[in-house]
């Protein structure tokens, strides 16, 4: 394509069709924590997208902004400071490879292992004390959103036991990831009805995703129709994904949404996404709470260090959970 040809900066990412304003989702579920109606909000939503945004959270923006600011101080940086940090196998620094297997996007990014048995000591990437202890606060900060998000959503599911699915990623081993990415601007594309792929499409393999970025949009869902819509950015929400081990712990009731980002040709983006996962035993198969009479499973019984190991060694996009249906 002759666009590829004369741009090779985005040698090797994939592009996408630019998203126009119509492509807007206009009936984005807006959930209100502070609300008593919040639990069945969120699991009407869950049905519905698999995906919400997240209102009167609590987290102050004192410590999503400075967090921000450290990240943007970060990733300005001479590409050799940042490579220091690198490269992600996967945790670290990482420009343009994403996970192992060949994916790549328009964007840098920090993968990081959060340690939840002490989350002082979360992050050992990067070196900077003061981004470190931006780190720590938030992340401190967005787990306990995720929990109350997921206490909520076992009430919305009407299950009895309020930990039940919390538990979870409160659980000691829980397996936690926290990421940083920034998309630069992407000039070479600016006007040519197409944009780089920032971030692939895929679904997320853990129960649940919270994610906050700054004031350029990018992140695309796809409905259960199929039709890809611009989420809208909001830099005081956060927005929550239904993770694929979710999905299957609803025996498919909450649906793990596909997801992507699109960079923009004049704006950075800059987001940062928790990934609740549980500890590497955890049975991952529907809460028995949640089966009706004589319903089945419509999945394969495996644990979150078998389905782990299966994302890993797959691309981006393929269809993760597919080899686990029954
Ligand atoms: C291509 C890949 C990157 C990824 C691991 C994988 O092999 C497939 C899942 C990808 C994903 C998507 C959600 C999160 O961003 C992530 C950290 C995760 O747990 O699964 C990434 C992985 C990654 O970037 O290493
Ligand atoms: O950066 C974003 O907005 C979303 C990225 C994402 O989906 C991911 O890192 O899994
Ligand atoms: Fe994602």
């Amino acid at each position: 394509m002759v666009v590829l040809a004369s741009t090779p900066a985005v040698d090797h990412i994939p592009l996408l069709r630019s998203p126009d304003p119509g492509d807007y989702f206009s009936g984005m579920p807006v959930v209100d924590l502070s609300s008593p109606g919040a639990p069945r909000a969120i699991a009407d939503a869950c049905e519905r997208f698999g995906f919400f945004k997240l209102v009167n959270h609590g987290v102050p923006a004192d410590t999503m902004d400075r967090l921000e600011s450290e990240a943007v101080r970060f990733f300005s940086l001479p590409q050799a400071d940042k490579d220091r940090s690198g490269p992600a196998y996967p945790f670290g620094y990482g420009s343009k490879r994403i996970g192992l297997n060949g994916d790549m996007g328009w964007l840098e990014y920090l993968l990081l292992a959060v340690d939840s048995a002490s989350l002082s000591g979360a992050c050992a990437v990067p070196s900077c004390a003061l981004f470190r202890a931006a780190l720590n606060e938030y992340i401190a900060a967005v787990r306990k959103v995720a929990v109350r998000v997921m206490e909520a959503m076992a009430e919305g599911l009407g299950i009895a036991a309020v930990d039940a699915l919390s538990g979870m990623v409160t659980a000691e081993g829980s397996d936690q990831v926290f990421r940083v990415n920034h998309y630069p601007p992407c000039h070479a594309l600016q006007g040519l009805g197409c944009s780089a792929t920032g971030f692939g499409e895929h679904t997320d393999p853990q129960l649940i995703s919270v994610l906050r970025s700054n004031g350029t949009s990018g992140l695309q869902i796809a409905l259960q129709n199929g039709q890809w819509v611009s989420v809208p950015s909001d830099r005081d929400a956060f927005f929550v994904n239904v993770g694929d081990s979710l999905q299957v712990l609803t025996n498919g009731r909450f649906k793990s949404v596909k997801h992507r980002v699109v960079a923009n040709s004049l704006k950075s983006r800059v987001s940062m996404i928790y990934f609740g996962g549980p500890a590497m035993t955890q049975r991952i198969a529907p809460l028995p709470q949640l089966l009706g009479a004589g319903e089945q499973s419509l999945y394969k019984d495996f644990t979150w260090g078998e389905y782990k190991k299966a994302a890993y060694n797959s691309r981006l996009g393929d269809n993760r959970l597919a080899q686990f249906h029954r």
